[in-house]
């Protein structure tokens, strides 16, 4: 596994400080892209750069919160090589790697625990990309 990227808003940074000590606890190596307070902030400004970075293969897989995860979600999934799902608990994140093959992990900051985060978090990284034909409709995501 590559370096794990990271960004959030102000409504995520919190949710994002627990995912770097999750992260550390399994020995994953991350690479924040900010924000690195709860002073309000605009999200496109942190996704943008963490997209890149997963784009061009620094980065695999991301992690991104804002407070709904809708923002920072749409952001992301602006940029072609990005498949960033929305995750609220363990089965969505299950599936989202299963047949989507997610290559970031959306949290919405202000609606899910810690608690409910590790479980999401455990199921995100412990699923692989089933194939077939969830590879050919991932294969017509893209915009030609
Ligand atoms: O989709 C957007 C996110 O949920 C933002 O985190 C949210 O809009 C921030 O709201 P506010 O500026 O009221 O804290």
């Amino acid at each position: 596994m590559k370096i794990v990227g990271l960004c959030c808003d102000h409504a995520g940074f919190e949710l994002k400080e627990f995912v770097k000590g999750w992260l550390q606890a399994k020995g994953l190596e991350y690479k924040d892209f900010g924000t690195y307070s709860t002073e309000s902030c605009d999200y496109p400004d942190y996704a943008h750069p963490l997209a890149l970075a997963v784009e061009s293969g620094e980065c695999d897989p991301g992690i991104a919160i804002c407070g709904t995860g809708n923002g920072i979600g749409m952001t992301l999934n602006k940029h072609q090589g990005i498949r960033a799902a929305l995750c609220w608990n363990a089965e969505i994140a299950h599936m989202a790697r299963l047949h989507n093959d997610a290559n970031i992990l959306v949290m919405p900051g202000r609606y899910i625990s810690t608690a409910e985060a590790d479980m999401i978090l455990t199921e995100f990284f412990s699923t692989s990309f089933e194939g077939g034909r969830h590879q050919r409709r991932i294969d017509k995501i893209p915009v030609k």
